[in-house]
């Protein structure tokens, strides 16, 4: 059996070169839960080595669902079609044997709160131990000596590995799921919410942890959160889902301050920086709720709740279309600045002649 070395929480092996080193490369992905829900519906998205891609949307947005695909992780009875490239290896096609190792060692998912997700009568350092004891091969001793390391890396004492859950805050415990996932030196990291139920100060020393380790590391992130601003300030890339889709894509500030998608709009002005100029805007609510997945409504699933919509959205989805360098959305007017707003939305039955 190997021990495991010291400085192993360090990467050391990364190959450096012009050509981005492509970690995730989903394709055409669809997934539709067996009570016939269509949570997600061709989304094709890409994260390469050392970089942030942030996936915002609303609550049911297919955000969530996205995350479970990616490890295999959806309940029975889900069917999933499309490629789901892990370092190349197609995730959907993978032997179940190969999948497990994958799920630690390839990429790995900090869920949000942590205190469900961590098991309250096990000492937090055997279960930061246990993957790398299983995945790793190594011995008790080096998988304990590499807990108390990784303890140390995400800014936590060694010490603590005695602790239970229980005895840590809520900004502890997300370290400790931190450390969790990387335990067994995974290339991607999947973050679903990492700072939700944390407070305002704990989320920031927690983004900023995530942002040191993945550029130290030369790892790839995947962050997803409803909060706009979050990702934007921490991540490279946006994608803006709605109704299971990506309705805007392209380089996080971009997204962030001149979205070409109503959507992408409507979640950036309902999540101002704070201390950014734009808000001292009140932060604009979206009136109503995105679509149920087992009835999505016809042509732009958008177009009930668009301030811009015209007649042909209600009948004509539109595709990820240029709205700038390196910026997408599937919007008829994402070749131009979106027109004024409206202050509310209209009503299907007033846009109708
Ligand atoms: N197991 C399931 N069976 C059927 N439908 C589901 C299941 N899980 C999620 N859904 C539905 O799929 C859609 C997408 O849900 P998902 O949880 O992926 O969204 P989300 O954007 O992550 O939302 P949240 O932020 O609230 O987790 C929602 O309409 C949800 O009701």
């Amino acid at each position: 059996m190997n021990d495991v070395h010291p400085n192993d929480t360090r990467r050391t092996d990364v190959h450096k070169s012009d050509e981005p080193h492509r970690l995730l490369d989903v394709r055409d992905l669809e997934v539709t839960y067996a009570n016939g829900a269509a949570a997600i519906r061709g989304v094709n998205l890409h994260v390469d080595a050392g970089q942030k891609l942030g996936v915002a949307g609303e609550s049911g947005c297919g955000k969530s669902t996205l995350a479970l695909a990616l490890l295999r992780l959806l309940p029975p009875g889900s069917k999933v079609s499309g490629e789901i490239l892990l370092d190349g290896e197609d995730v959907l096609t993978m032997k179940w044997g190969r999948v497990r190792a994958v799920r630690w060692a390839g990429a790995s998912i900090v869920f949000q709160g942590a205190m469900h997700s961590l098991n309250a009568v096990h000492r937090i350092g055997d279960q930061i131990a246990e993957p790398i004891l299983l995945h790793k091969k190594a011995t008790q001793a080096g998988a304990r000596r590499k807990a108390g390391e990784l303890l140390e890396h995400v800014g936590l004492p060694a010490a603590r590995a005695e602790a239970y859950p229980h005895e840590l805050s809520g900004g502890q415990r997300q370290r400790v799921m931190i450390a969790m996932a990387l335990a067994c030196d995974p290339r991607l990291i999947i973050a679903d919410e990492p700072t939700t139920a944390l407070d305002v100060m704990i989320q920031a020393q927690i983004l900023r942890l995530i942002e040191q380790l993945v550029s130290e590391q030369d790892l790839g992130l995947m962050m997803i959160s409803h909060d706009l601003a979050v990702l934007s300030d921490t991540c490279d890339r946006l994608a803006v889902m709605y109704a299971g889709r990506v309705v805007e894509e392209g380089p996080a500030t971009q997204v962030y301050e001149n979205a070409r998608h109503p959507y992408g709009k409507a979640l950036s002005a309902a999540f101002p920086r704070i201390g950014d100029p734009a808000s001292r805007f009140a932060p604009r609510g979206l009136p109503g709720d995105p679509p149920d997945p087992s009835a999505l409504p016809s042509g732009c699933t958008f177009h009930p709740r668009c301030p811009v919509a015209l007649d042909a959205c209600a009948t004509e989805d539109q595709a990820l279309r240029e709205a700038g360098p390196q910026h997408r959305a599937a919007c008829v007017h994402a070749g131009a600045p979106l027109p004024a707003q409206p202050t509310s939305a209209p009503t299907t039955a007033e846009r109708t002649p």
